[in-house]
């Protein structure tokens, strides 16, 4: 559980079962059995609507698929009764696991892909559906009358029990994803969406995590789809694997809101009625008047309440209660000191050629490293070693190869030729999240932050990559941010935070994983001189503690303060390396990186 998840579930909890109460304590009175179908309805959508919140809300993957699931839902209900006999209890619950199980063979291939392209790819599986089971013959498939035992076989005399039913899969669905947004699953799932490479560089392996939501709604959807089948007592491919039913499931959620268990709760009270009703008025004189509603739905939201109902609601009461607003996520835009300090000047005396001296066993060994994109050779036959709590700083100009290296080093980017090894252990081949599990933290040249989170949720983040859990990962980010002086700012939201808070907030998050080794990217860049103090002042405490750090960085009387050792790239290539004084009066350094201005600062 995340922490403050016990008092979140009590609440919520607490909201929930009051509606329905009130859901239920009205259906009970309505004795007309069209509306009554209605009421049906309402949870049945709000469920798909939560599975498809589950995964494409929380992950950020947008399905235009979930019909695929729906449909195998309802098939394996009505074929089984058909076939076998089987009671629809039982053939709901195979349904569910033939929806997890058409999860992973969705997503293994699926998964490859991103944006768009993963949308559409969804689009792909319940239209092939629909056309197999047309071609198997499947066109109308009936359920068989059976009401000697209404319960067992699920088909009541009385409308009321099936809205019973409804509420009741509603209300499971709801315990699933309150359960996954207050545990490390959805925090785990809400970095992915947010950032996926950071997260990835926490440790996540995100593709695991991905498979799990995506199993986890298909097997709601497939529930679902399962009792609609019981209610309408007949199923054909176009009602259940048609783009309507896709578009239902993710017109609920975005025109209630993404990413929060109310949405498809609020999209399905609103949205289900309306296009009902009007389907029922109007439906012999504009065929397909639903998704009519739905297109007019998706564009009011998109004008008016972009985030859906809930968050536009929500923000605008709290804006009005003088409470902070949700933070919009927002792109941290790329800082750009772009070369290094060069009015800056030398400093005055020789910073710490004394401690150069090489440790017995390296910690990080990198021989031969290259990496090209086309004809480009960014990382050009590297080598260097790191000893154990050294602080080696990696400088050169603008396109030297400073930001690929550390890409190759911890898994973004796969090496050309080369290898690196961290402690004896071979990293280079090896995944991001892996790389980062085997003690490689990193944070990156423009800041990586999850915003929508709180800086303790984006540091738990860190310590959940690297395998720790509960009360263990808690203490573990709140020692982080103890460490980089945030711990007082925890529930701040990181997209509140300044750019010295975020540079802090994403050192927080490298640490919590107990990084053996810590790559920053620039983590000084677009700080005012004293910010950069306070951060130098951060990162000798790291190494007073023992923490190995390679640091790029272009503010070279920074770097003069904090290096032990100087590598220098240019062109991809070693130009140099050594220590600090001496390389910044190397003369080939000069000419290619520091200029003719430090070069007259040094001689005079
Ligand atoms: N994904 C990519 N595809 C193609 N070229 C790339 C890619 N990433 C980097 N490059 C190129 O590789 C070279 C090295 O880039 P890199 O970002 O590693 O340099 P850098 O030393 O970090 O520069 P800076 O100090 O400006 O951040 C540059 O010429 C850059 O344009």
């Amino acid at each position: 559980m995340r922490p403050g998840a016990l008092a979140r579930l009590r609440r919520d909890g607490l909201v929930l079962a009051v509606l329905v109460a009130v859901y239920l304590a009205v259906s009970g009175l309505v004795t007309n059995s069209y509306y009554q179908l209605m009421l049906t309805l309402v949870p049945v959508w709000a469920a798909v609507g939560l599975s498809w919140n589950l995964f494409s809300g929380y992950v950020g993957l947008i399905s235009f698929g979930h019909a695929v699931f729906f449909g195998l839902g309802a098939y394996t209900v009505a074929l089984t009764l058909n076939w076998w006999d089987l009671s629809p209890w039982l053939g709901i619950a195979l349904g569910t696991v033939v929806g997890a199980a058409a999860a992973v063979f969705i997503g293994m291939p699926t998964f490859r892909l991103r944006g768009h392209y993963f949308a559409l790819s969804m689009l792909a599986f319940p239209l092939v559906l629909l056309y197999l089971f047309q071609y198997l013959g499947y066109q109308e498939v009936s359920l068989p009358m059976k009401r000697q035992d209404p319960v067992f076989w699920l088909q009541f005399t009385d409308p009321r029990s099936y809205t019973l039913i409804a509420v009741g899969l509603v209300v499971v669905a709801m315990a699933i994803s309150m359960a996954v947004e207050n545990s490390r699953f959805g925090l785990t799932l809400m970095a992915i969406r947010q950032n996926e490479l950071a997260a990835e560089a926490s440790g996540i392996d995100a593709r695991r995590w991905k498979m799990r939501a995506l199993v986890l709604s298909g097997a709601i959807a497939a529930a679902a789809g399962g009792f609609y089948a019981c209610i309408l007592l007949v199923v054909t491919p176009d009602a259940v694997f048609g783009m309507l039913t896709s578009a239902q499931a993710l017109t609920v959620v975005l025109f209630g809101g993404v990413g929060t268990v109310w949405g498809p709760l609020i999209g399905s009270a609103i949205l289900i009625p309306l296009a009902e009703t009007l389907h029922a008025e109007l439906g012999n004189i504009v065929p397909g008047i639903q998704g009519v509603v739905y297109g007019v739905a998706i564009i009011l939201v998109m004008l008016l309440a972009p985030e859906g109902v809930f968050w536009t609601v929500r923000d605008r009461w709290r804006l009005g209660r003088g409470g902070p607003e949700r933070p919009a996520p927002r792109g941290l835009e790329r800082s750009e000191p772009r070369g290094p300090e060069r009015g800056a000047g030398p400093p005055p005396a020789p910073a710490r050629a004394a401690a150069a001296a090489p440790a017995p066993a390296p910690l990080l060994r990198v021989e031969g490293l290259s990496k090209a994109f086309g004809g480009l050779r960014a990382v050009d036959d590297v080598s260097f070693a790191v000893a154990s709590g050294e602080i080696l700083g990696i400088i050169g100009p603008n396109g030297a190869g400073k930001t690929t290296l550390f890409n190759v080093l911890n898994g973004v980017l796969p090496a050309d030729a080369g290898r690196a090894w961290l402690d004896g252990e071979t990293i280079t081949g090896r995944k991001l999240h892996a790389i980062r599990r085997l003690g490689v933290g990193r944070t990156f040249q423009v800041v990586r932050s999850f915003p929508r989170l709180s800086l303790l949720d984006n540091v738990l983040i860190g310590a959940y990559g690297a395998g720790l859990t509960g009360g263990a990962a808690t203490a573990a980010a709140e020692e982080a941010l103890e460490r980089v002086g945030l711990l007082h700012d925890a529930a701040r939201s990181a997209g509140q935070l300044t750019n010295k808070g975020l540079r802090l907030m994403e050192l927080a998050r490298a640490l919590a994983g107990r990084p053996r080794l810590l790559l920053l990217d620039e983590t000084l860049a677009g700080l005012g001189r004293e910010e950069c103090d306070e951060l130098l002042e951060v990162l000798r405490r790291l190494r007073a503690e023992g923490t190995t750090i390679v640091i790029i960085e272009h503010t070279m009387h920074a770097m003069l303060r904090l290096a032990d050792r100087f590598v220098v790239l240019d062109h991809g290539k070693v130009l140099a390396e050594g220590a600090p004084q001496a390389v910044v009066e190397d003369r080939s350094v000069i000419e290619a990186y520091l200029g003719k201005k430090w070069l007259a600062r040094c001689s005079t």
